[in-house]
C-alpha cells in the first residue's frame, strides 16, 4: 500500500465533492504525518492451504460431503421445498433421457427421399420429443421457484445459528486470537450457504442430465463419451485454480475487511457524528478508510490477471478437445462405423452431455470454492459450541452469600492475572464499593462474582453452588448488571426496561422503576410514552441524552430486583441530582440483596458499608470509608485526596 508519505500533500491534493483525493491533512511545518491503516492479514489460513494443494480429486472427493451438509440444511428449513426440487430434478432427467430417445427414434426416420413420409413416420416421435423437452424444462423453472422459496430459509437459519452462538458464548471466546477474523469469515460463510443451496441444485441437475444423455450416447458408440469426457478435463481443472486464486484474495482480504466494517459503522453512527465534526476528524478518517478500501480493492484487482490467464487457457484446451470430438464423429461416418441420422442424434446428446458437464464442472468447483466458507461457518460453530456458558447442571438460587475462595482470572492474551488470587465474603443486605486505579481489576472481579467468567484459579460460589458447575442461565437470573458500556437498544422505551425478563401484564413495575431513577416525566414526555422507539436512525425513533440512557440502564437492573446487583461506574454521566437518587435508592433496595458499586466518584462511596480498594489485581485495603480515609498511606486516603485537590 502506498504510504502516507508519498502521497500528495493537502495543497495540491485537495479537492471536494465526488472525486475527492485520498490526501493527508496538511501537516504542520515539520511534524510527521499521521500513520495509515496497517496491512492486516487474516489469522486462519486453513484454507488458503487447502485451496492450494486442492486438485481435481480432492474436489470431487469433497463434493459429496459439501452436497450432503447443503442438503441436510435444506432438509431442516423446508422439508416440502427440498422434496420439490430433488422430484423436480429427477423429473427433468427423465425428460432429457425420453427427448433424446425419441430424437434418436425420430432422426432415421426423417432421413428418407421424400420429407413429406418421413414426416408422417417421425410425427409421433417428434412429439414425444417436444413434450419431453418442454416437461424437462417446467421441471427445472418448478425447482427454480422451490429453491427461490427455500433460500431466504436457509440464509436466516443459518445467520441466526450464528447471531445466537455469539451471544451464548463464553466471554473468554471473544478474547480467543483471531476470534473476531473468524467470526466475520463464519458470516460470509453463512450468506455462501445460499449459494451453495443454489449450486447443488445446478449441479444435480448437470448430473442427472448427463446420466441421460451419456446413458444415449454410449449406446450410439462408447467412444463418443470418452473424447466427451477429455473435453471437459481442461475447463474443469482451470475452474479449479481459478476458485483458488478467489478464495486466496477473499483470506487475503477478511481482516482489512472486517475492521473496514467495524470503523464504517463508527464513522456512519449517529453516536459518534458530534465528535468526528468538532474535533476535524473526517479528513484523517476519510483517508484511514479510503486506504483500507485500497487494501482490499489492490488485492482483489491483482487477483483479476492470474485469473484471466487461466480462463482463457482452460477454455481454449476444452475448445481444441471439443474439436477433437467434432473429427472422431466425422470420422466415424467416414469410415462407415455410423450412419448421419445416427451420428445426427450423436450431435444433439453430445450437445446436452456436454453443457451438462460442463455445468457439473463449473458448478463442482464453484460448490468446492463456496463449501471452503461454509466449513468456516460450521468450523465457528463447532468451535463455540465447545465455549457456549453450558457449565454445569447445578441450579443456582438467589445467594445469602458470596463467597471468592482463592478466585483468580488471567485474560486468554495476557501472561499476569488481572485478578490475583483472591479470597473475600459478601453478604445479603450489604452495600460493597469496589474502588481502585484504572485497570486494577474492578470489572474483571464483578464478571468473576455474577459468574459472567469462570476464574481461570480457585472458586466463586454462591453459597454452596460452585459457579463453575453451575447452569450459567440460572446465575444470571439472579444478577442485575448496569456494564460501564450499557446498550441503547434500538427498541421501545417499555422493552428497555423489561428486556430480559418476562413480560408482565399492565406497567406498574416499569414506571417504578422509572419512579427509582428518577425518568418518569422523560419517559411521560415522549411521544408515545413507553412505546416510543428509542432509536434516532430508524424512522420515528427517539433519542435520549447519554445521562438518560445510564438512569434506563439502571432502572432495567432494578426491574429485574435481583439477588445480586451490580454496578459499574452507573453514574458517570448522570447530573448530581440524578446521582443522589440512584444512591439513595440502592440503599433503599439493599436489604433484600448483594450490591457491588464500582465508582470513581469517590463521595459516592460513602453510602457503602463496605469499601474495597483494589491494586494491580489484588485487594490491597479493605473497611469503612472513613476508617479507610483516616488511615495513614492507604491507597483510598491518597485517591480520596486527589479528588478534593482542584
Ligand atoms: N478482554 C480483555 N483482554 C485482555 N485483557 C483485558 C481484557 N479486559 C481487561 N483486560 C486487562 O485486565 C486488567 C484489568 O482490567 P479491568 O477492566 O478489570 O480494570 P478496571 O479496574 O475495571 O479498570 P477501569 O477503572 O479502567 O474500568 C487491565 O490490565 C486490562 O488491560
Amino acid at each position: 500500500m502506498t504510504s502516507p508519505h508519498n502521497r500528495n500533500t493537502a495543497a495540491d491534493a485537495e479537492t471536494h465533492g465526488h472525486d475527492e483525493k485520498v490526501s493527508l491533512p496538511a501537516a504542520r511545518t515539520g511534524a510527521p504525518q499521521p500513520s495509515a491503516p496497517p496491512e492486516l492479514d487474516y489469522q486462519g489460513r486453513k484454507h488458503r492451504r487447502a485451496m492450494d494443494n486442492a486438485t481435481l480429486w480432492d474436489m470431487a472427493r469433497k463434493i459429496p460431503a459439501a452436497l450432503i451438509q447443503t442438503g441436510r440444511l435444506a432438509w431442516t428449513v423446508d422439508r416440502r421445498m427440498t422434496l420439490t426440487i430433488v422430484v423436480c430434478q429427477l423429473l427433468s432427467g427423465i425428460g432429457t433421457a425420453v427427448m433424446l430417445s425419441a430424437v434418436a427414434k425420430a432422426l432415421p426416420q426423417l432421413m428418407v427421399d421424400d420429407p413429406r413420409e418421413g414426416l408422417t413416420h417421425a410425427w409421433p416421435a417428434l412429439t414425444v420429443a417436444v413434450v419431453a423437452m418442454a416437461t424437462g424444462a417446467a421441471m427445472w423453472i418448478l425447482a427454480d421457484w422451490a429453491t427461490r422459496r427455500l433460500n431466504p430459509k436457509i440464509a436466516s437459519a443459518a445467520d441466526l445459528q450464528l447471531v445466537d452462538l455469539h451471544m451464548r458464548a463464553e466471554l473468554a471466546a471473544y478474547d480467543a486470537p483471531g476470534f473476531g477474523d473468524r467470526s466475520q469469515a463464519a458470516g460470509i460463510g453463512a450468506q455462501r450457504a445460499v449459494d451453495i443451496a443454489d449450486d447443488a441444485k445446478t449441479l444435480t441437475n448437470g448430473l442427472v442430465q448427463l446420466a441421460s444423455a451419456a446413458a444415449v450416447l454410449t449406446s450410439l458408440h462408447p467412444v463418443l463419451l470418452g473424447v466427451l469426457l477429455l473435453s471437459v478435463v481442461p475447463r474443469g481443472l482451470g475452474g479449479v485454480i481459478a476458485a483458488r486464486v478467489d478464495y486466496r484474495v477473499h483470506d487475503q482480504t477478511v481482516s482489512a475487511r472486517n475492521v473496514r466494517g467495524m470503523m464504517r459503522w463508527w464513522l456512519c453512527t449517529a453516536e459518534l457524528a458530534d465528535e468526528l465534526r468538532a474535533n476535524t476528524m473526517r479528513r484523517y478518517l476519510h483517508f484511514w478508510y479510503q486506504s483500507m478500501s485500497e487494501q482490499v480493492s489492490s488485492r482483489e484487482v491483482a487477483g483479476a490477471r492470474p485469473y484471466l490467464w487461466i480462463t482463457l487457457l482452460a477454455a481454449s484446451l476444452g475448445g481444441l478437445f471439443t474439436l477433437g470430438m467434432w473429427a472422431s464423429l466425422a470420422g466415424l461416418v467416414l469410415a462407415g462405423a455410423m450412419t448421419t441420422a445416427l451420428a445426427g442424434t450423436a450431435v444433439v446428446a453430445s450437445q446436452t452431455a456436454g453443457r451438462a458437464l460442463n455445468s457439473i464442472i463449473r458448478y463442482s468447483t464453484v460448490m468446492f470454492h463456496h463449501g471452503l466458507y461454509l466449513s468456516d461457518y460450521y468450523d465457528f460453530i463447532t468451535e463455540v459450541r465447545t465455549m457456549t456458558a453450558a457449565r454445569g447442571t447445578a441450579q443456582a438460587t438467589p445467594p445469602r452469600q458470596i463467597r471468592l475462595e482463592g478466585a483468580s482470572y488471567t485474560y486468554p492474551s495476557k501472561d499476569s492475572a488481572a485478578v490475583r488470587p483472591i479470597t473475600l465474603t459478601l453478604n445479603r443486605g450489604e452495600v460493597v464499593a469496589l474502588v481502585g486505579e484504572n485497570g486494577a481489576g474492578k470489572s474483571t472481579l464483578i464478571r468473576m462474582l455474577t459468574g459472567l467468567t469462570v476464574p481461570t484459579d480457585g472458586t466463586v460460589l454462591w453459597d454452596d453452588t460452585d459457579l463453575a458447575a453451575a447452569d450459567a442461565e440460572t446465575v444470571w437470573r439472579h444478577v442485575g448488571l448496569v456494564p460501564q458500556k450499557n446498550g441503547h437498544w434500538p427498541l421501545a422505551a417499555r422493552e428497555n426496561i423489561t428486556l430480559g425478563q418476562p413480560r408482565e401484564h399492565g406497567d406498574e413495575r416499569i414506571w417504578d422503576a422509572a419512579e427509582r431513577v428518577g425518568m418518569t416525566k422523560a419517559l411521560r414526555e415522549l411521544p408515545q410514552q413507553l412505546e416510543t422507539l428509542l432509536a434516532r436512525s430508524v424512522w420515528g425513533g427517539h433519542e435520549l441524552s447519554g445521562g438518560q440512557w445510564q438512569r434506563l440502564a439502571c432502572a432495567r437492573a432494578m426491574y429485574r430486583q435481583p439477588a445480586v446487583l451490580v454496578l459499574d461506574e452507573p453514574t458517570s454521566e448522570m447530573d448530581a441530582r440524578g446521582e443522589h437518587q440512584i444512591f439513595r435508592e440502592l440503599r433503599a433496595m439493599a436489604p433484600d440483596r448483594i450490591t457491588v458499586v464500582v465508582t470513581h466518584r469517590l463521595d459516592n462511596v460513602r453510602m457503602a458499608d463496605r469499601v474495597i480498594v483494589l491494586d494491580q489485581g489484588a485487594i490491597r485495603e479493605q473497611g469503612s470509608f472513613d476508617e479507610l480515609v483516616a488511615t495513614e498511606g492507604s491507597l483510598l486516603g491518597e485517591l480520596y485526596a486527589l479528588a478534593q485537590d482542584r
